[in-house]
């Protein structure tokens, strides 16, 4: 087993990784957390294939387990989804003693994660991702939340989980397309960052590749996402390079009306602002055709689809990013070398080319 560090001041948490981790979960959880009662929330998909056995070893080791589901996908981030929880918690006797589990990919980790962050105003939260996106990024860090309509992430919060247990064995039930979208993550991080992961992703030319690296991947993508929320846990700066490719990202991820998965999305966001940034100087040719490469390898998608231009300005300039009438954009100097440039928000659509 694998164990990292994620020192946030107040808060700190380990995350455990490694192969068939989950049969322990009892034991795992018992080690940070005291017998209690817990919520452990699942969605449709992943319920049924983890939530039995991962309730059991929690009932093994003496937690009393109420298990929860909701339907798979982006739209059950919802505040309706979030209330009818709330509500079976609330009916199950939950109180400010008691604890969240999420057990599922990203969205139950963001509903879930909001859910403990907003029950009682906050019960502890452990994180046990099932898809290669939540082990590789959503799970570590502490961002919770839901959308509002096509408003991606727009209510949320910042709640640590107390622990993290990763099994990759999970990602053999994944279907290809899960598996892939969460590895636009992965070349995110990679770009970020000139760590090993960089040279990894430059060996990984199919879906088999990814779950074969798995493990190693999730390591290296956690220990650069544990240094830069270490550093800055509420993005106050650096952490915004933990948002590579989000701007453009989000805005056609919310407009493709679940046409699009987070991590295809992403992948299509840092192609069209690496392609801005080299029409601009900033960004080499080089870097973005490198990027486009690993993406492409293993049947991402890249090109921006056609979508009213003037919808994504709008989304793009209600970015979180955005401060003081300027938007906040990442780009790559080199693969290893992110910069933050702040872009006045009355030139952001000719910045971006996004003039209809
Ligand atoms: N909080 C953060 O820091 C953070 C970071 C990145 C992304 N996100 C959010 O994460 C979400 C995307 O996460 P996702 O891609 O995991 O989506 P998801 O949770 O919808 O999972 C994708 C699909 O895989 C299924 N699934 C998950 N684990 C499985 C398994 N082991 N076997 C079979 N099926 C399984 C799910 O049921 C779903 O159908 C987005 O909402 C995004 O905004 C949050
Ligand atoms: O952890 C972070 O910080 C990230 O930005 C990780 C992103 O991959 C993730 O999609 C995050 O949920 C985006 O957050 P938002 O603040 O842009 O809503
Ligand atoms: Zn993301």
């Amino acid at each position: 087993m694998e164990i990292l560090d994620v020192n946030i001041i107040n808060h700190p948490y380990q995350v455990k990784i490694g192969e068939g981790l989950l049969k322990n979960t009892g034991e795992l959880v018992a080690a940070v957390w005291p017998t209690r009662k817990v919520a452990l929330v699942s969605d449709d998909n992943v319920a049924p294939l983890y939530q039995e056995q991962v309730a059991a070893s929690l009932s093994q080791s003496g937690f009393q387990v109420f298990t929860y589901q909701f339907k798979a996908g982006e739209e059950s981030k919802s505040l309706i989804v979030l209330g009818e929880l709330a509500t079976q918690m609330t009916a199950d006797g939950f109180n400010r003693d008691d604890g969240v589990i999420a057990l599922g990919g990203g969205v139950t980790g963001d509903l879930a994660g909001f859910l403990a962050a907003t029950y009682m105003r906050g019960l502890a939260l452990i994180q046990i991702p099932t898809s290669l996106l939540a082990q590789v990024d959503s799970s570590v860090g502490g961002k919770t939340a839901v959308d509002l309509g096509t408003t991606k992430n727009i209510l949320g919060s910042f709640l640590q989980p107390d622990l993290v247990i990763i099994d990759p064995n999970t990602l053999q039930t994944l279907e290809q397309r899960d598996l892939v979208e969460g590895y636009g993550e992965v070349v995110k991080v990679a770009g970020l960052t000139d760590h090993d992961l960089w040279q990894l992703v430059e060996t990984i030319n199919s879906p088999a590749d990814i779950l074969e690296h798995a493990e190693k991947i999730s390591e290296l993508a956690i220990k650069y996402k544990a240094e830069v929320v270490e550093a800055d846990e509420k993005e106050g700066g650096l952490r915004q390079l933990l948002n590579f490719g989000h701007t453009i990202g989000h805005a056609v991820e919310a407009l493709s009306d679940g046409g699009l998965r987070h991590g295809e999305a992403v992948a299509i966001g840092m192609v069209a602002i690496s392609e801005v940034f080299t029409n601009h100087g900033l960004t080499p040719q080089s870097v973005t055709d490198q990027l486009t490469d690993r993406l492409v390898a293993v049947g991402l998608p890249v090109a921006l689809p056609k979508l009213d231009t003037n919808k994504i300005l709008l989304k793009v300039k209600n970015d979180k990013k955005s401060h003081a009438g300027h938007l906040n954009l990442i780009y790559l100097k080199a693969i290893g070398s992110p910069e933050i440039k702040s872009v006045e928000l009355t030139e952001v659509a000719n910045f971006l080319n996004l003039v209809s």
